[in-house]
């Protein structure tokens, strides 16, 4: 899929700028071919305006005439002769190869497929952000105003998207406003009347449905549980477990930038620098965030640097593909709609620069991060298109597992131990959207180009941390890239010990 990533969606746009071009070359190539035609039937015209060529005494005349036998003569020979080799060359080749991407890099033409995904990712924008719908059409995305507008047609296919998926509020609201582009236009792209017909029939799924299809974050508030967290102290009590209800309303408020912690709460988290226990750290303190108490969301700022960060995209960049994500039962890796990005996997011997991001991570979070002991997984590197998205999960592979889902996985994660942290660089600013929503905090880590946010996904006690349910909010405009350190388990046996308690 082309949509997936920033990457690939910019390699289509140019991909589009070099067939317009030849298009126009095709256009230019085809007037002058015309033109040539054009003065051939002049001449002959010319010719014959001296009187009806097909009248045979005229035609003796004209052939008696020295000067009319020699233009005569040119015409059928050196005149013909170019208009038939003009005619044998096929321009339109050149739009054909344009349109395979030749010569571009091996870029692919979008398909149905692809449509179908960027659609998605409209409705999904239009969901969690809970766009407007006249706004949308009208090319102002989250109040970002672009020259990008929908036609009446164009609000006709997102009605029938969302339509498809069960989704008839939406539709019945798309239905509506490609109506009203409809009577705007002048019934130009599709008539009002074609119009009517769907709207009908999503007014009637929708009545059928009245409940079915509630957009959440839309019509709920988000959960008050969160609200729990009065009491400023790193040891305050909070909701580990929402329902996915409650989950899926406390991540679209996040993602829209409210904040879910209370005042007092907020009035607690301060920036501090930090040397982590570590003697090079102690010359040059880390610039630490901190986003929660208990667990432990931190983030520290500028830890890569701009030039760090556009080699390791170059490293990253041919290794991208669709990100997976765990099967059902634990059962292999599978594409889907949960996570919508492309990823690449570097390993720390494959450039110094991927090692020396490996140290980093490693004096930060004072843990190992050594890929060839198995301390950690190789750094992964990820790039969301328009749209791109990952639904909160919890990052651990192995404790939420049962005995027989265990079968299912592949050995050597067993001798890893699960992800016991997770240390994740923003590699750009995000103009719009993309944050990383911790619903269960009640709080967001928004992308700053250079920082890197770090949590623990196991309590001391092994357990995993329900609470670190997070995921990334849809981007809405810009590129939004990062990079994953995910540290296992095994290799950090004496660097985090056991708590007291079970629960710590
Ligand atoms: O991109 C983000 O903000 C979060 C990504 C994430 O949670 C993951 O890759 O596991
Ligand atoms: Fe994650």
């Amino acid at each position: 899929e082309v949509y997936t990533s920033i990457q690939d969606l910019t390699a289509v746009f140019s991909l589009e700028r070099r067939v317009v071009s030849a298009l126009s070359n095709y256009v230019d190539d085809m007037e002058a071919k015309l033109l040539r035609i054009r003065k051939y039937l002049r001449e002959y015209e010319q010719v014959s305006a001296e009187g009806t060529v097909t009248d045979e005494v005229t035609m003796e005349r004209l052939a008696g005439n020295p000067v009319h036998a020699f233009h005569l003569m040119k015409r059928l020979t050196v005149d013909w002769r170019h208009l038939e080799e003009q005619s044998k060359v096929d321009p339109w080749m050149d739009v054909i190869n344009a349109m395979r991407g030749v010569g571009g890099g091996g870029v692919r033409l979008p398909n149905e497929e692809d449509l179908q995904g960027a659609a998605q990712a409209l409705v999904r924008l239009h969901d969690v952000y809970n766009l407007n719908t006249t706004q949308l059409a009208r090319g102002n995305v989250w109040g970002v105003q672009s020259a990008a507008e929908l036609t009446a047609q164009d609000c006709l296919y997102m009605g029938k998207h969302s339509f498809n998926l069960g989704l008839y509020q939406r539709a019945v609201q798309w239905f509506e406003e490609a109506y009203a582009l409809a009577g705007l236009e002048g019934n130009a792209t599709v008539t009002q009347d074609q119009v009517n017909v769907f709207l009908d029939t999503a007014i009637k799924a929708l009545d059928d449905n009245p409940y079915g299809q509630l957009e959440i974050g839309q019509q709920e508030n988000f959960s008050t549980r969160t609200n729990l967290q009065e009491e400023p102290s790193p040891s305050h009590r909070l909701a580990t477990v929402l329902t996915p209800r409650e989950d899926a309303a406390n991540f679209h408020a996040l993602c829209r930038g409210q904040q879910l912690l209370s005042d007092a709460y907020v009035a607690t988290l301060k920036c501090f620098y930090d040397w982590r226990g570590d003697d090079y750290l102690r010359l040059m303190p880390a610039r630490v965030e901190r986003h929660h108490w208990n667990p432990e969301l931190l983030t520290f700022h500028q830890v890569i640097s701009d030039n760090e960060i556009l080699r390791l995209q170059q490293l990253a960049a041919p290794a991208l593909s669709r990100a997976m994500v765990q099967g059902p039962q634990g059962k292999g890796n599978t594409v889907s709609n949960t996570r919508t990005s492309k990823v690449g996997w570097l390993d720390d011997s494959q450039d110094p620069l991927v090692a020396r991001l490996s140290a980093r991570a490693a004096r930060l979070t004072g843990l190992s991060t050594s890929v060839s002991n198995d301390d950690a997984e190789m750094l992964q590197v990820a790039n969301y298109g328009i749209g791109g998205h990952y639904n909160p999960h919890h990052d651990y592979l192995l404790v939420d597992k049962t005995e027989e889902e265990l079968n299912n996985i592949h050995p050597r994660e067993l001798v890893l131990g699960d992800r016991i942290a997770t240390f994740m660089f923003y590699l750009s600013d995000v103009t719009r959207g993309g944050a990383t929503a911790f619903p269960r905090l009640g709080t967001a880590v928004w992308p700053s180009k250079g920082s890197a946010a770090f949590w623990y996904n196991l309590k001391r006690s092994g357990k995993g941390s329900l609470a670190t349910l997070h995921g990334a909010c849809p981007v809405v405009h810009g590129s939004k890239w990062v990079s994953n350190k995910w540290i296992r388990e095994r290799g950090q046996f004496l660097k985090r010990t056991c708590g007291l308690s079970p629960d710590e």
